[in-house]
């Protein structure tokens, strides 16, 4: 018996992928098995692990978790869709790719190991100059199995990737969306009515490109894509699962149905917000002047101080202009801060 087929064994048995992958930080050798009710399974590498039912399929969905590795929720969810599929619980309607984006960071209980995955995507990672270390190849090889599992799903068909994420602070709006730069395309409310379903009425619209997971299979694949953020950060084991329980049978019904009916949308149920600007951190001296603890969506009356970057202060410019995603301790030149306006919604959605 090879090692190979050893691990797919117990793999089989248990169905515990993500023990597999945290065993296997970077790389995994591929493999592949069919279940009792015809889905096939492939082990493309570790932490990325496709589902292919056997009756048609309609759409190609990527579940994408661990992209920064301390943000647990989202692993614990898709860890249970995984065994359940793997032991028979849940019989499959559609096309999966499940992503545990950095299996290393996951067991440091980290965010990232050298480098922030999440800035390294839609070609980030290999730039002309600077050194490719762990991440910046996993980010390479991660574009490459969402590009193959959608080029094997073939065109014309649906494609949705929800990369799902926790934030670092509190929220005042405790589930939100980051609903990736369209180019102009019109927003959906199909997808709004799934997220909606999911738990998440707040979605934030960018409005320029990123070096994010989800910008990526948006751009490059036209998928509907979001990065989804479920609460706060918290260890294993700290999570109050039933949070969650929404966001879960979704996913859930998404996956093992051949259609869903969400409810029909109305713009009230929603509370959207466009990105105001994005403040990245310059210098060594970067500071915020609120504190720790200040929430996501706190609001700001127009003039108050935003941020501090060296000699340069940023103030807010417009009456109400909401924080997300502070973090003064990222790398130099990257995003420390946007800032959010409520969005009345336009015609540019269908
Ligand atoms: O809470 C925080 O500061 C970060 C939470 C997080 O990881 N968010 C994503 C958002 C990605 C996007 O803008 O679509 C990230 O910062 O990578
Ligand atoms: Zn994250």
């Amino acid at each position: 018996m090879t090692a190979n087929s050893e691990y797919l064994n117990e793999l089989q048995q248990q169905g515990d992928f993500l023990t597999l992958s945290r065993n296997n930080e970077w790389h995994l050798a591929a493999g592949a098995f069919t279940l009792s009710n015809g889905t096939a399974v492939t082990i493309h590498d570790t932490g990325v692990i496709e589902f292919q039912p056997k009756c048609d399929t309609t759409i190609d969905v990527v579940l994408s978790s661990a992209i920064h590795g301390n943000e647990t929720a989202p692993i614990e969810i898709c860890d249970d869709l995984i065994k359940r599929i793997i032991l028979g619980d849940l019989q499959l309607a559609q096309r999966v790719l499940f992503i545990f984006g950095n299996p290393q960071s996951i067991n440091i209980g980290k965010r990232f190991v050298e480098e922030n995955l999440n800035r390294l995507f839609n070609g980030h990672h290999t730039v002309e100059g600077v050194r490719m270390n762990n991440e910046r190849t996993r980010a390479a090889k991660l574009e490459q199995y969402v590009s193959d599992f959608y080029q094997r799903g073939g065109q014309h068909r649906e494609r949705c990737h929800y990369d799902l994420h926790t934030a670092i602070r509190g929220s005042k709006n405790d589930k939100f969306a980051v609903y990736p730069f369209l180019h102009g395309k019109p927003w959906k409310k199909s997808q709004l009515q799934f997220l909606l379903s999911c738990g998440v009425n707040t979605v934030l619209m960018m409005k320029s490109p990123a070096t994010t997971f989800s910008y990526y299979s948006s751009f490059v694949h036209g998928a509907d894509s979001f990065t989804v953020e479920l609460g706060q950060v918290k260890p294993f084991g700290e999570n109050d699962m039933s949070r969650f329980a929404k966001t879960k049978a979704t996913l859930s019904a998404l996956i093992s149905q051949k259609e869903v009916i969400y409810k029909e949308f109305d713009a009230s149920d929603f509370e959207l917000f466009a990105v105001h600007r994005s403040i990245n951190r310059t210098e060594q001296d970067f500071t915020f002047p609120f504190s720790d603890d200040a929430e996501n969506f706190t609001g700001f009356s127009k003039g108050d101080l935003l941020a501090t970057d060296g000699q340069t202060c940023y103030y807010a410019d417009v009456e109400g202009e909401a924080i997300i995603f502070p973090n003064a301790d990222v790398a130099l030149g990257q995003r420390a801060l946007l800032t959010v306006i409520p969005l009345q919604l336009t015609d540019n959605i269908i």
